[in-house]
């Protein structure tokens, strides 16, 4: 099964109520990922592997964990529970999330009711309640009006909808019109996105990754803002180019896209796990150009100095800007972990820009809509590399466009060293 294939959503989600059976779904991946810290995608692989789901079913489980998992402590208030406490008390959480829906209630063998008056009484209070009622937990919530002010409260309650599925359309092999054409007749409706030539917004419920299309190499799913990140790298045939934080691939393809086959476009990543991935997605998206390396210790960056036009460095981050996507990462030790990624982008920033060459461009990336990850970096690179000028920077606010949250900065190398 196809991790991204749990993601996708339709119009008709919330017309009627989980069976018993989804309830139950529901219930054990939320518990798996709360109470055992696993990974949503894994959580869904574990419990849907020998189900044989109906795409529209999939989509309704899919749907409703993803909104119980961004409104979590919301949920958990209108039930009277406590967010640690989910396998015990899931039918409680699972009735007041249908009670807020306004959907009847499933109707499980064992149930905790919630009483009526109670239950209206706490939605009532929750509403007088911001931060609580977008399911914001306090850490987030603090962060975010410490590094965006009066922007944060958009992006908070943004940040709390369901994400939108769309789909970077592959230049290598197809354009938007024919796929869109090529879809249909699988019974895939999309369209297109003002502002990101490149993708189509999928706008009905279907199983994307069985479709010919996809098998064929026309098409990666990928949000919108991401693509809108791959397209500012400004790749061009005959470059050498270096995508530094690679992972699985999901912009390496885009610049591969960009140089047209041309060129040489290194794709680097620490973990050998997501390089053999991206080697299939190049295979299948014909993106012959894309060679892969590990980068085992500081010599491999040594190696490629001042060796690239371009350099993306797509950094480790907090994810906070992907929160619709991964919605688990409120609930997990993410206020511990950001010191320490700050620090490691710190590093990265640092270290990797020497295998930009002069008069190259840098390109520093994260999906994260906080300054500290983002443009205090960036001046704090720039305050200790005067051989890099500032180009340009730009933040996609997840309120301003409906896409995944991100951030880029392009930097220009001026001279060899300072
Ligand atoms: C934000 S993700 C990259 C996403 C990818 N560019 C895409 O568009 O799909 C960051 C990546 O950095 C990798 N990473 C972590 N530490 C690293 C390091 N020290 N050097 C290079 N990559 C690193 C992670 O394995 C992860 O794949």
């Amino acid at each position: 099964m196809i991790a991204s294939d749990f993601y996708y959503l339709g119009s008709t989600m919330l017309n009627a109520s989980l069976s018993p059976s989804s309830t139950e779904l529901v219930i054990n991946v939320l518990a798996m990922v709360l109470e055992e810290g696993k990974p949503l995608d894994r959580a869904y692989s574990h419990h849907f592997s020998g189900l044989k789901l109906a795409p529209s079913e999939q989509a309704r489980i899919t749907y409703v964990t993803g909104d119980l998992l961004r409104r979590l402590n919301f949920y958990c208030y209108l039930a009277d529970i406590s967010t640690d406490e989910i396998a015990r008390m899931g039918s409680r959480l699972l009735n007041a999330w249908h009670m807020a829906n306004e959907l009847p209630i499933p109707k499980l063998q064992y149930t905790l009711a919630i009483e009526e008056d109670d239950f209206y009484q706490r939605l009532e209070a929750a509403k007088q309640q911001a931060a609580l009622f977008d399911g914001c937990p306090e850490w987030l919530d603090t962060l975010g009006q410490e590094q965006l002010g009066d922007d944060w409260a958009k992006e908070r309650a943004a940040l709390a909808q369901a994400p939108k599925r769309y789909l970077r359309v592959n230049p290598l092999k197809t354009n938007s019109e024919d796929l869109a054409k090529r879809l249909a007749k699988e019974g895939v409706e999309t369209r297109e996105v003002p502002g990101v030539p490149s993708a189509l917004e999928v706008i009905s419920d279907a199983a994307l990754f069985r479709t010919e299309c996809f098998k064929q190499g026309l098409f990666e799913q990928q949000d919108a803002g991401s693509q809108h990140v791959a397209a500012a790298v400004g790749a061009e045939p005959g470059m050498r180019v270096i995508d530094a934080c690679a992972g699985a691939g999901g912009k390496t393809l885009a610049i591969a896209a960009q140089m047209q086959g041309k060129g040489r476009l290194l794709a680097m990543d620490v973990e050998q796990w997501k390089l053999d991935n991206l080697k299939q997605r190049a295979r299948r998206a014909g993106a012959h150009n894309v060679e892969t390396r590990i980068i085992a210790s500081s010599k491999t960056i040594k190696r490629l100095k001042l060796s690239a036009d371009r350099v993306l460095l797509d950094v480790p981050c907090s994810g906070l800007g992907v929160l619709k996507r991964n919605p688990d990462a409120k609930w997990r030790d993410t206020p511990d972990r950001l010191p320490v990624l700050v620090e490691l982008q710190r590093e990265i920033l640092q270290s990797y820009s020497r295998m930009v060459k002069v008069d190259g461009i840098l390109i520093y990336a994260t999906c994260s809509i906080m300054p500290q990850e983002n443009r205090q970096q960036v001046d704090a690179f720039l305050a200790a590399n005067p051989h890099f000028s500032f180009i340009d920077d730009e933040t996609v606010s997840v309120a301003d466009t409906g896409f995944d949250g991100f951030y880029l900065a392009r930097m220009k190398r001026t001279a060899e060293s300072a």
